[in-house]
């Protein structure tokens, strides 16, 4: 049985995702939406699902992973692989979680595995919005208190040693071979066939320049395929959103934009 706190985080996730679906879902039928992963992202499909369906039912709905897809299918939406997403065309709408978003929309993406597709969709949307529960909200990526497993590197299995020496030169203090679990021997295998290495570097001060750095400077490891750092600046972007919904514990949803927070009204 959920405990009364996880209950609390479940309604804030889904109190998240119904008010980023209403303030974001295009009023007219779009034709492509990504569907990112996650705990939260099933509140989202949710609330996508309620829809009036002539806004739905034309709409191709782009999973970034197994998890996303078996949700769409569950929910009878169109699902279309984003490498068949037609050249030329863009992703109306993203809608992903996260595991730590920072005051600049920066954010840390992976704790379920599936930041590379992940990012290949977002990086394909107009716009990219994050929901998320208070507990994803910090200042600073990196910060032990809200997410302490680090930044997700996702890595060609031969490459984990040399990976791991490289990120550990960066500056990460431990980097872990991420475990399969209970039910799996062995390390995680990602939706692409490849292992993941959870590094943890001390927390990344403010700064535009520190989170692109080492975004950088880990996607620049002979192996690392991507990695869990969604962020954007004067030195590119890569999936920043545009826009994170947070539900927070009182019953209400913080947003943070551009141009800062915005308090909206308890449900
Ligand atoms: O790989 C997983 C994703 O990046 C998720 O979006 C992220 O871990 C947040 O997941 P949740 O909504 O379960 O907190």
């Amino acid at each position: 049985m959920a405990t009364a706190n996880e209950k609390l985080i479940n309604s804030a996730k889904q109190l998240a995702a119904q008010t980023a679906v209403r303030d974001h879902y295009p009023k007219s039928p779009p034709n492509y939406i990504g569907v990112g992963s996650g705990s939260t992202i099933v509140h989202v499909v949710d609330s996508i699902a309620k829809l009036d369906s002539s806004l739905t039912a034309t709409t191709k709905f782009i999973p970034t992973g197994f998890q996303s897809k078996q949700l769409l299918l569950s929910h009878n939406l169109q699902i279309l692989d984003i490498d068949l997403l037609p050249a030329g065309e863009s992703i109306s709408v993203a809608f992903d979680g996260a595991d730590e978003v920072d005051s600049q929309l920066n954010c840390i993406k992976g704790g379920g595995a599936c930041l590379f597709q992940e990012k290949i969709v977002a990086v394909q949307a107009q716009k990219f919005v994050v929901v998320a529960d208070f507990r994803k909200v910090s200042t600073t990526l990196c910060t032990p208190t809200t997410w302490p497993s680090g930044i997700p590197v996702e890595v060609v299995p031969s490459s984990y040693p040399y990976v791991t020496a490289k990120l550990t030169k960066l500056g990460a203090t431990n980097v872990v071979l991420r475990p399969g679990g209970k039910a799996k021997a062995g390390p995680c295998v990602t939706d692409n066939g490849n292992f993941l290495l959870d590094a943890v570097f001390p927390t990344l001060l403010e700064g535009e320049d520190i989170v692109q750095d080492l975004a950088a400077a880990i996607k620049g490891i002979v192996g690392v395929v991507e990695h869990g750092l969604f962020y954007g600046g004067s030195k590119g972007w890569q999936g920043r959103p545009e826009i994170a919904y947070f539900g927070m514990e009182d019953g209400s949803v913080n947003m943070l934009g551009k141009e800062g927070w915005v308090a909206l009204s308890k449900a």
